[in-house]
């Protein structure tokens, strides 16, 4: 036993299993470190030889010698993965025990539960948290229990089930439970400060969660979870889930997340490499709609609505943002083939087509976009003529009579199909270019849309799931759009209690009409911030949030008489967040300009970052934000600036500043001049400066 072991723990033969573990780590970490310095010196030695001897050896030796190098570096690339675990390892083996004696086999099994898997002589240590067996300790209480292993169901029972935590090889508790997680442990997580990155949370998934990483079978996954529920959490942990269950079927190369920004995709980044998993691929709309626009039109970023004043740009946006907008667009494609085709007879000498079979084949296509119908049919007619050409005469190319096809379009472009379907609607104030050939945001995704029928979108054949997070932010027909894209698997998780944008006029029935067949889990309870801070965000809006038992201090609302007066609050509150030991503390304004002018007025006097939509990073230390860029964050302390009747006044303000708040872990205080906002309901602590 290791004399910096914690002599407090109550299981001293836990305190002697680890210290036999943490030998074990140690002589192979020895070996794995030995194998790694190996493979260095033969990759430098294969290297030197290569150089050396560059002009004199032949091209086919050297293609071999090239080989080698390649496998060298690869083997070498697995050796250093299999030292990085061990040493992670090492620093905390396992986070708990279960003992299981399955039914007919007599002896009980005492399975250590941690990060990675790890056998020594055969004999498995160490069980990963995703292995079957595992699943008992987030599922089962001490009693009746069971799992599905590969080989069908094995039942018996739990006798035991103890949880650790080990840091630097060092028990720092041990806890035995006879109920599933206790509730003891999981406060003592959620108490932590927060940490710059997201942090896997294996040790304390929760039942709910777990069935939700686990599920396998779900072709689409639609979560709807209150604020600080773990939906972030538990989507990335089910992708590290899948990349083990189905290791040969897929890698983290076939994921993608779609995140709204870069400072939230910096912010869960860490969450897989944790894992011992790669980083996935990270995306925006914005990125989609690039990648399939390119070289067929312009367009402009999103503007804040909270900051647009323009009506008419406000009515477009409500237009096109609910599910009926989709199924007019759906209507308008049933009517692509009248609408922009006007078959006629195809003659070349003595061959022709009739304008008859054109017009049948151009149905019988239906399921492809126009251009592509085209393609098919020039092809067809070649093959006809090539068929019936027993004279060998000249016949034109499938491209030549594709070029004849293309001019019996009416309509030339999805930009003029686009106007075309306003028109049509008897609506064309909906459509205001954002310059020449250039669309506004708003614009973007049901022009993808005709886009996809007229002439079809870059389908992705290498993602095999998408992860869609803050799923209340997208429009049904940026969805419909997303699944012409991404036929694949796909987890969507999100809150419709946090809407953001005021001119978007959708709900959660709309997003499950949309995928009919998806599995539906709501999640009620929260796990990020204190009872206090829970209890007064369900003032600001009710909702099903459920608080883990967890206390703190009551939020404050700080009444101040002027602008300066309100600086000067935060400044000293700045002052005492760095004597706090906590690790962030965010400034929440509503709109990007707000937290601008917040910035600016702090900036000088103290270190602070901005989180604009052109940041790239998240930080530890005192960020300024807006509710936008604040979204799927946390912060042990939050300051909501400007919590006026004037700032925060409509329903819309409601779910912003339950937004801001549900940021807060551990403390939260609301700042205001004039009058405070009626959306609060019943006063709190409140304090006049
Ligand atoms: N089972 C758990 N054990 C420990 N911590 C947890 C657990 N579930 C969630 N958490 C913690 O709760 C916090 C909120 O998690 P997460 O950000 O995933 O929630 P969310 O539902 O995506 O939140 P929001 O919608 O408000 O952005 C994180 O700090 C996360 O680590």
């Amino acid at each position: 036993m290791t004399d910096r072991q914690n002599t407090g723990i109550p299981f001293p033969d836990e305190l002697e299993h680890l210290s036999y573990i943490c030998e074990i780590l140690e002589e192979a970490m020895e070996k794995a470190e030995a194998d790694v310095n190996r493979k260095d010196r033969e990759y430098m030695k294969q290297k030197r030889y290569m150089v050396e001897y560059r002009g004199e050896i032949d091209p086919h030796e050297m293609f071999q010698n090239e080989l080698a190098l390649r496998e060298i570096d690869r083997t070498g690339a697995f050796v250093t993965g299999i030292r990085d675990r061990l040493a992670r390892l090492k620093e905390s083996p396992y986070f708990a025990r279960i003992d299981f004696a399955a039914e007919g086999r007599g002896k009980v099994m005492k399975c250590y539960i941690g990060r990675f898997a790890f056998t020594n002589d055969n004999d498995m240590l160490i069980f990963d948290w995703r292995a079957p067996v595992a699943s008992m300790f987030y599922d089962c209480e001490v009693g009746p229990a069971g799992y599905d292993a590969p080989m069908g169901r094995v039942d018996g029972q739990l006798t035991r089930k103890r949880q650790f935590k080990i840091n630097g090889g060092v028990m720092e508790y041990a806890l035995e439970t006879s109920s599933n997680i206790q509730d003891d442990v999981l406060q003592r997580e959620l108490s932590r400060t927060s940490d710059e990155k997201m942090k896997s949370i294996i040790a304390t998934i929760q039942k709910e969660q777990n069935q939700i990483i686990r599920n396998e079978k779900a072709d689409i996954l639609l979560i709807q979870g209150v604020a600080g529920s773990g939906k972030t959490s538990i989507a990335l942990h089910r992708i590290a889930f899948l990349l083990y269950r189905l290791k040969n079927r897929l890698s983290a190369q076939n994921i993608t997340i779609l995140s709204p920004n870069k400072v939230f995709a910096d912010y869960i980044s860490n969450v897989l490499p944790e894992l011992g998993e790669e980083p996935v691929y990270e995306l925006s709309f914005y990125d989609i709609a690039e990648i399939q626009l390119e070289g067929v039109i312009g367009f402009e970023p999103d503007q804040d609505p909270l900051e647009n004043r323009d009506e008419a740009w406000a009515e477009r946006a409500r237009f096109k943002s609910t599910l009926s907008f989709v199924r007019q667009l759906d209507r308008f494609i049933e009517r692509l083939p009248e609408l922009v085709f006007a078959p006629a007879d195809y003659t070349f000498g003595r061959f022709t087509a009739s304008a008859e079979m054109i017009q049948s084949r151009f149905a019988s296509y239906s399921k492809y976009p126009v251009k592509d119908r085209l393609r098919m049919i020039a092809d067809d007619i070649h093959d006809r003529f090539a068929t019936d050409n027993i004279m060998e005469d000249d016949i034109p190319r499938a491209g030549t009579i594709l070029k004849s096809l293309n001019s019996m379009l009416k309509v030339k472009s999805t930009l003029a199909l686009y106007k075309a379907f306003y028109q049509e609607l008897g609506l064309p104030k909906m459509f205001v270019p954002a310059g020449k050939k250039t669309l506004e945001w708003a614009d973007v995704y049901p022009f993808l849309y005709l886009h996809g029928a007229y002439a079809g979108l870059r389908e992705s054949a290498v993602i095999r799931h998408l992860v869609v997070d803050e799923m209340q932010d997208y429009t049904p027909v940026q969805y419909a759009v997303l699944n012409q894209i991404f036929k694949c698997q796909k987890t969507i998780l999100g809150d419709y209690g946090q809407l953001i944008n005021p001119n978007h006029r959708h709900s959660l029935e709309d997003l499950r009409e949309l995928y009919g067949d998806a599995e539906f889990v709501e999640l009620n309870a929260s796990y990020r911030s204190t009872c206090e801070i829970i209890r007064f965000a369900r003032r600001i809006q009710d909702g099903a949030l459920e608080p883990i038992e967890r206390h703190g201090e009551e939020p404050v609302l700080i009444q101040c008489p002027d602008r300066a007066a309100e600086i000067d609050c935060i400044a000293n509150m700045i002052l005492e967040f760095e004597k706090s030991g906590h690790a962030t503390l965010g400034i929440i304004a509503r709109t990007n300009r707000d937290a601008l002018a917040l910035y600016e007025a702090l900036a000088e006097r103290y270190e602070i970052h901005l989180l604009s939509p052109e940041s790239g990073s998240f930080a530890n230390g005192v960020s300024v934000a807006s509710i936008q860029m604040s979204k799927g964050l946390e912060f042990d302390q939050v300051i909501v600036a400007d919590a006026d009747s004037r700032t925060y006044a409509t329903p819309y303000d409601r779910s912003l500043l339950y937004i801001a708040c549900t940021r807060a872990m551990h403390k939260l205080a609301l700042l205001y001049t004039g009058e405070r906002t009626k959306l609060i309901g019943e006063a709190g602590r409140e304090i006049f400066v």
